[in-house]
């Protein structure tokens, strides 16, 4: 199966590792850096201790999606619009499009600048470039998706060992996962702190909670119901990731711009659109922000 992933980082790279993988024709499309090493060296995943040196097309032009049957789209949220239109006129009526992204507006806006279906996607996975072309898995990889089509993807996806779900409420599972996000990633952001030495501090655990609080009620406020498990599955986050930065920290310490706009930034937007008081997610995405302009002016 052709097979086309949109924004060859971290995210795209290990999809796209493994469905190549599993015998799947597999086009990246990232930067010309990503594109000279994959086209040099191969496509390298570094997974459990082994380095698997995988064979993928690469080039830095969308129109590579064209003939795809299934097109996963991981660009950052603030990409989505640029990178949409740019695959938009080369997809196929019926290729199966993935938006494997965190926060809860992609699809849609995927959706809205394609015309085309989007299958949105709640990625649980650890990834991190290692260098141009070297993505090294750090933990899990399964995924949820939900809607119009997710059952085809999903057959493609498990059978290229991919543990992929059948989301009977996907819009829940992907709030379920922003408020994960409210949760750790502006705090590991401007403490520059893991997971588990962030909730070793007096307070964080406490504060955690009022975050997930704060946005359980403007879901609640959204028509989304986020169930009695939320506070457990938060903190079971960060036992599980003790040496783990959030990717907000990640981009910082990269001196890139975060995606916080669509992270604790959405819960702002929309609790000020359905009358709900957001103090803490705004301090949180306004430490991120000065946090981000600070590298910016360095
Ligand atoms: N990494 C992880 O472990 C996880 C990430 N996610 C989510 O997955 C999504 C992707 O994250 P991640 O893979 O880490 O991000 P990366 O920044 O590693 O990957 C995105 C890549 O797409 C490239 N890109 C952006 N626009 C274009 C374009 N128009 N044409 C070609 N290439 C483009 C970027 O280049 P450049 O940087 O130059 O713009 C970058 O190399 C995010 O929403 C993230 O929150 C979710 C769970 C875990
Ligand atoms: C690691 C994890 C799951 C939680 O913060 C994440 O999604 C991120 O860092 O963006």
């Amino acid at each position: 199966m052709k097979i086309a992933v949109m924004g060859a980082g971290a995210v795209g790279c290990y999809y796209g590792a493994m469905l190549a993988r599993a015998g799947h024709q597999v086009t990246l499309i990232g930067r010309p850096a990503l594109v000279q090493a994959v086209q040099a060296d191969g496509l390298v995943l570094e997974m459990q201790g082994d380095r698997h040196v995988i064979a993928a097309e690469a080039t830095d032009d969308p129109a590579a999606v064209a003939g795809a049957n299934m097109v996963l789209f991981c660009v950052k949220s603030s990409d989505t619009e640029v990178a949409g239109e740019q695959i938009s006129p080369h997809l196929r009526a019926d290729t199966l499009l993935l938006s494997l992204q965190n926060g809860v507006s992609n699809a849609d806006r995927l959706a809205q600048v394609t015309g085309h279906p989007v299958i949105p996607a709640v990625v649980y996975v650890a990834a991190a470039m290692a260098g141009a072309g070297i993505v090294r898995h750090e933990g899990r990889g399964d995924l949820a998706i939900g809607g119009p089509g997710s059952e085809t993807a999903a057959e493609i996806l498990n059978a290229a060992g991919v543990e992929t779900r059948l989301s009977p409420d996907i819009a829940a599972a992907m709030w379920t996962k922003l408020v994960v996000n409210c949760a750790y990633n502006a705090l590991s952001a401007v403490s520059d702190l893991p997971y588990g030495a962030l909730v070793a501090q007096q307070g964080v655990p406490g504060l955690l909670e009022d975050i997930v609080a704060e946005c359980r009620a403007v879901a609640a406020a959204c028509g989304v119901d986020l169930g009695d498990d939320l506070i457990d599955n938060m903190h079971a986050i960060g036992r599980a990731m003790p040496g783990q930065y959030s990717s907000t920290a990640q981009d910082l310490r990269r001196g890139r711009r975060s995606e916080i706009d669509f992270l604790n930034g959405e819960i702002v937007r929309s609790g000020d659109a359905t009358g709900i008081a957001t103090p803490i997610n705004k301090t949180l995405t306004l430490l991120v922000k000065l946090a981000e302009s600070k590298l910016q002016s360095a």
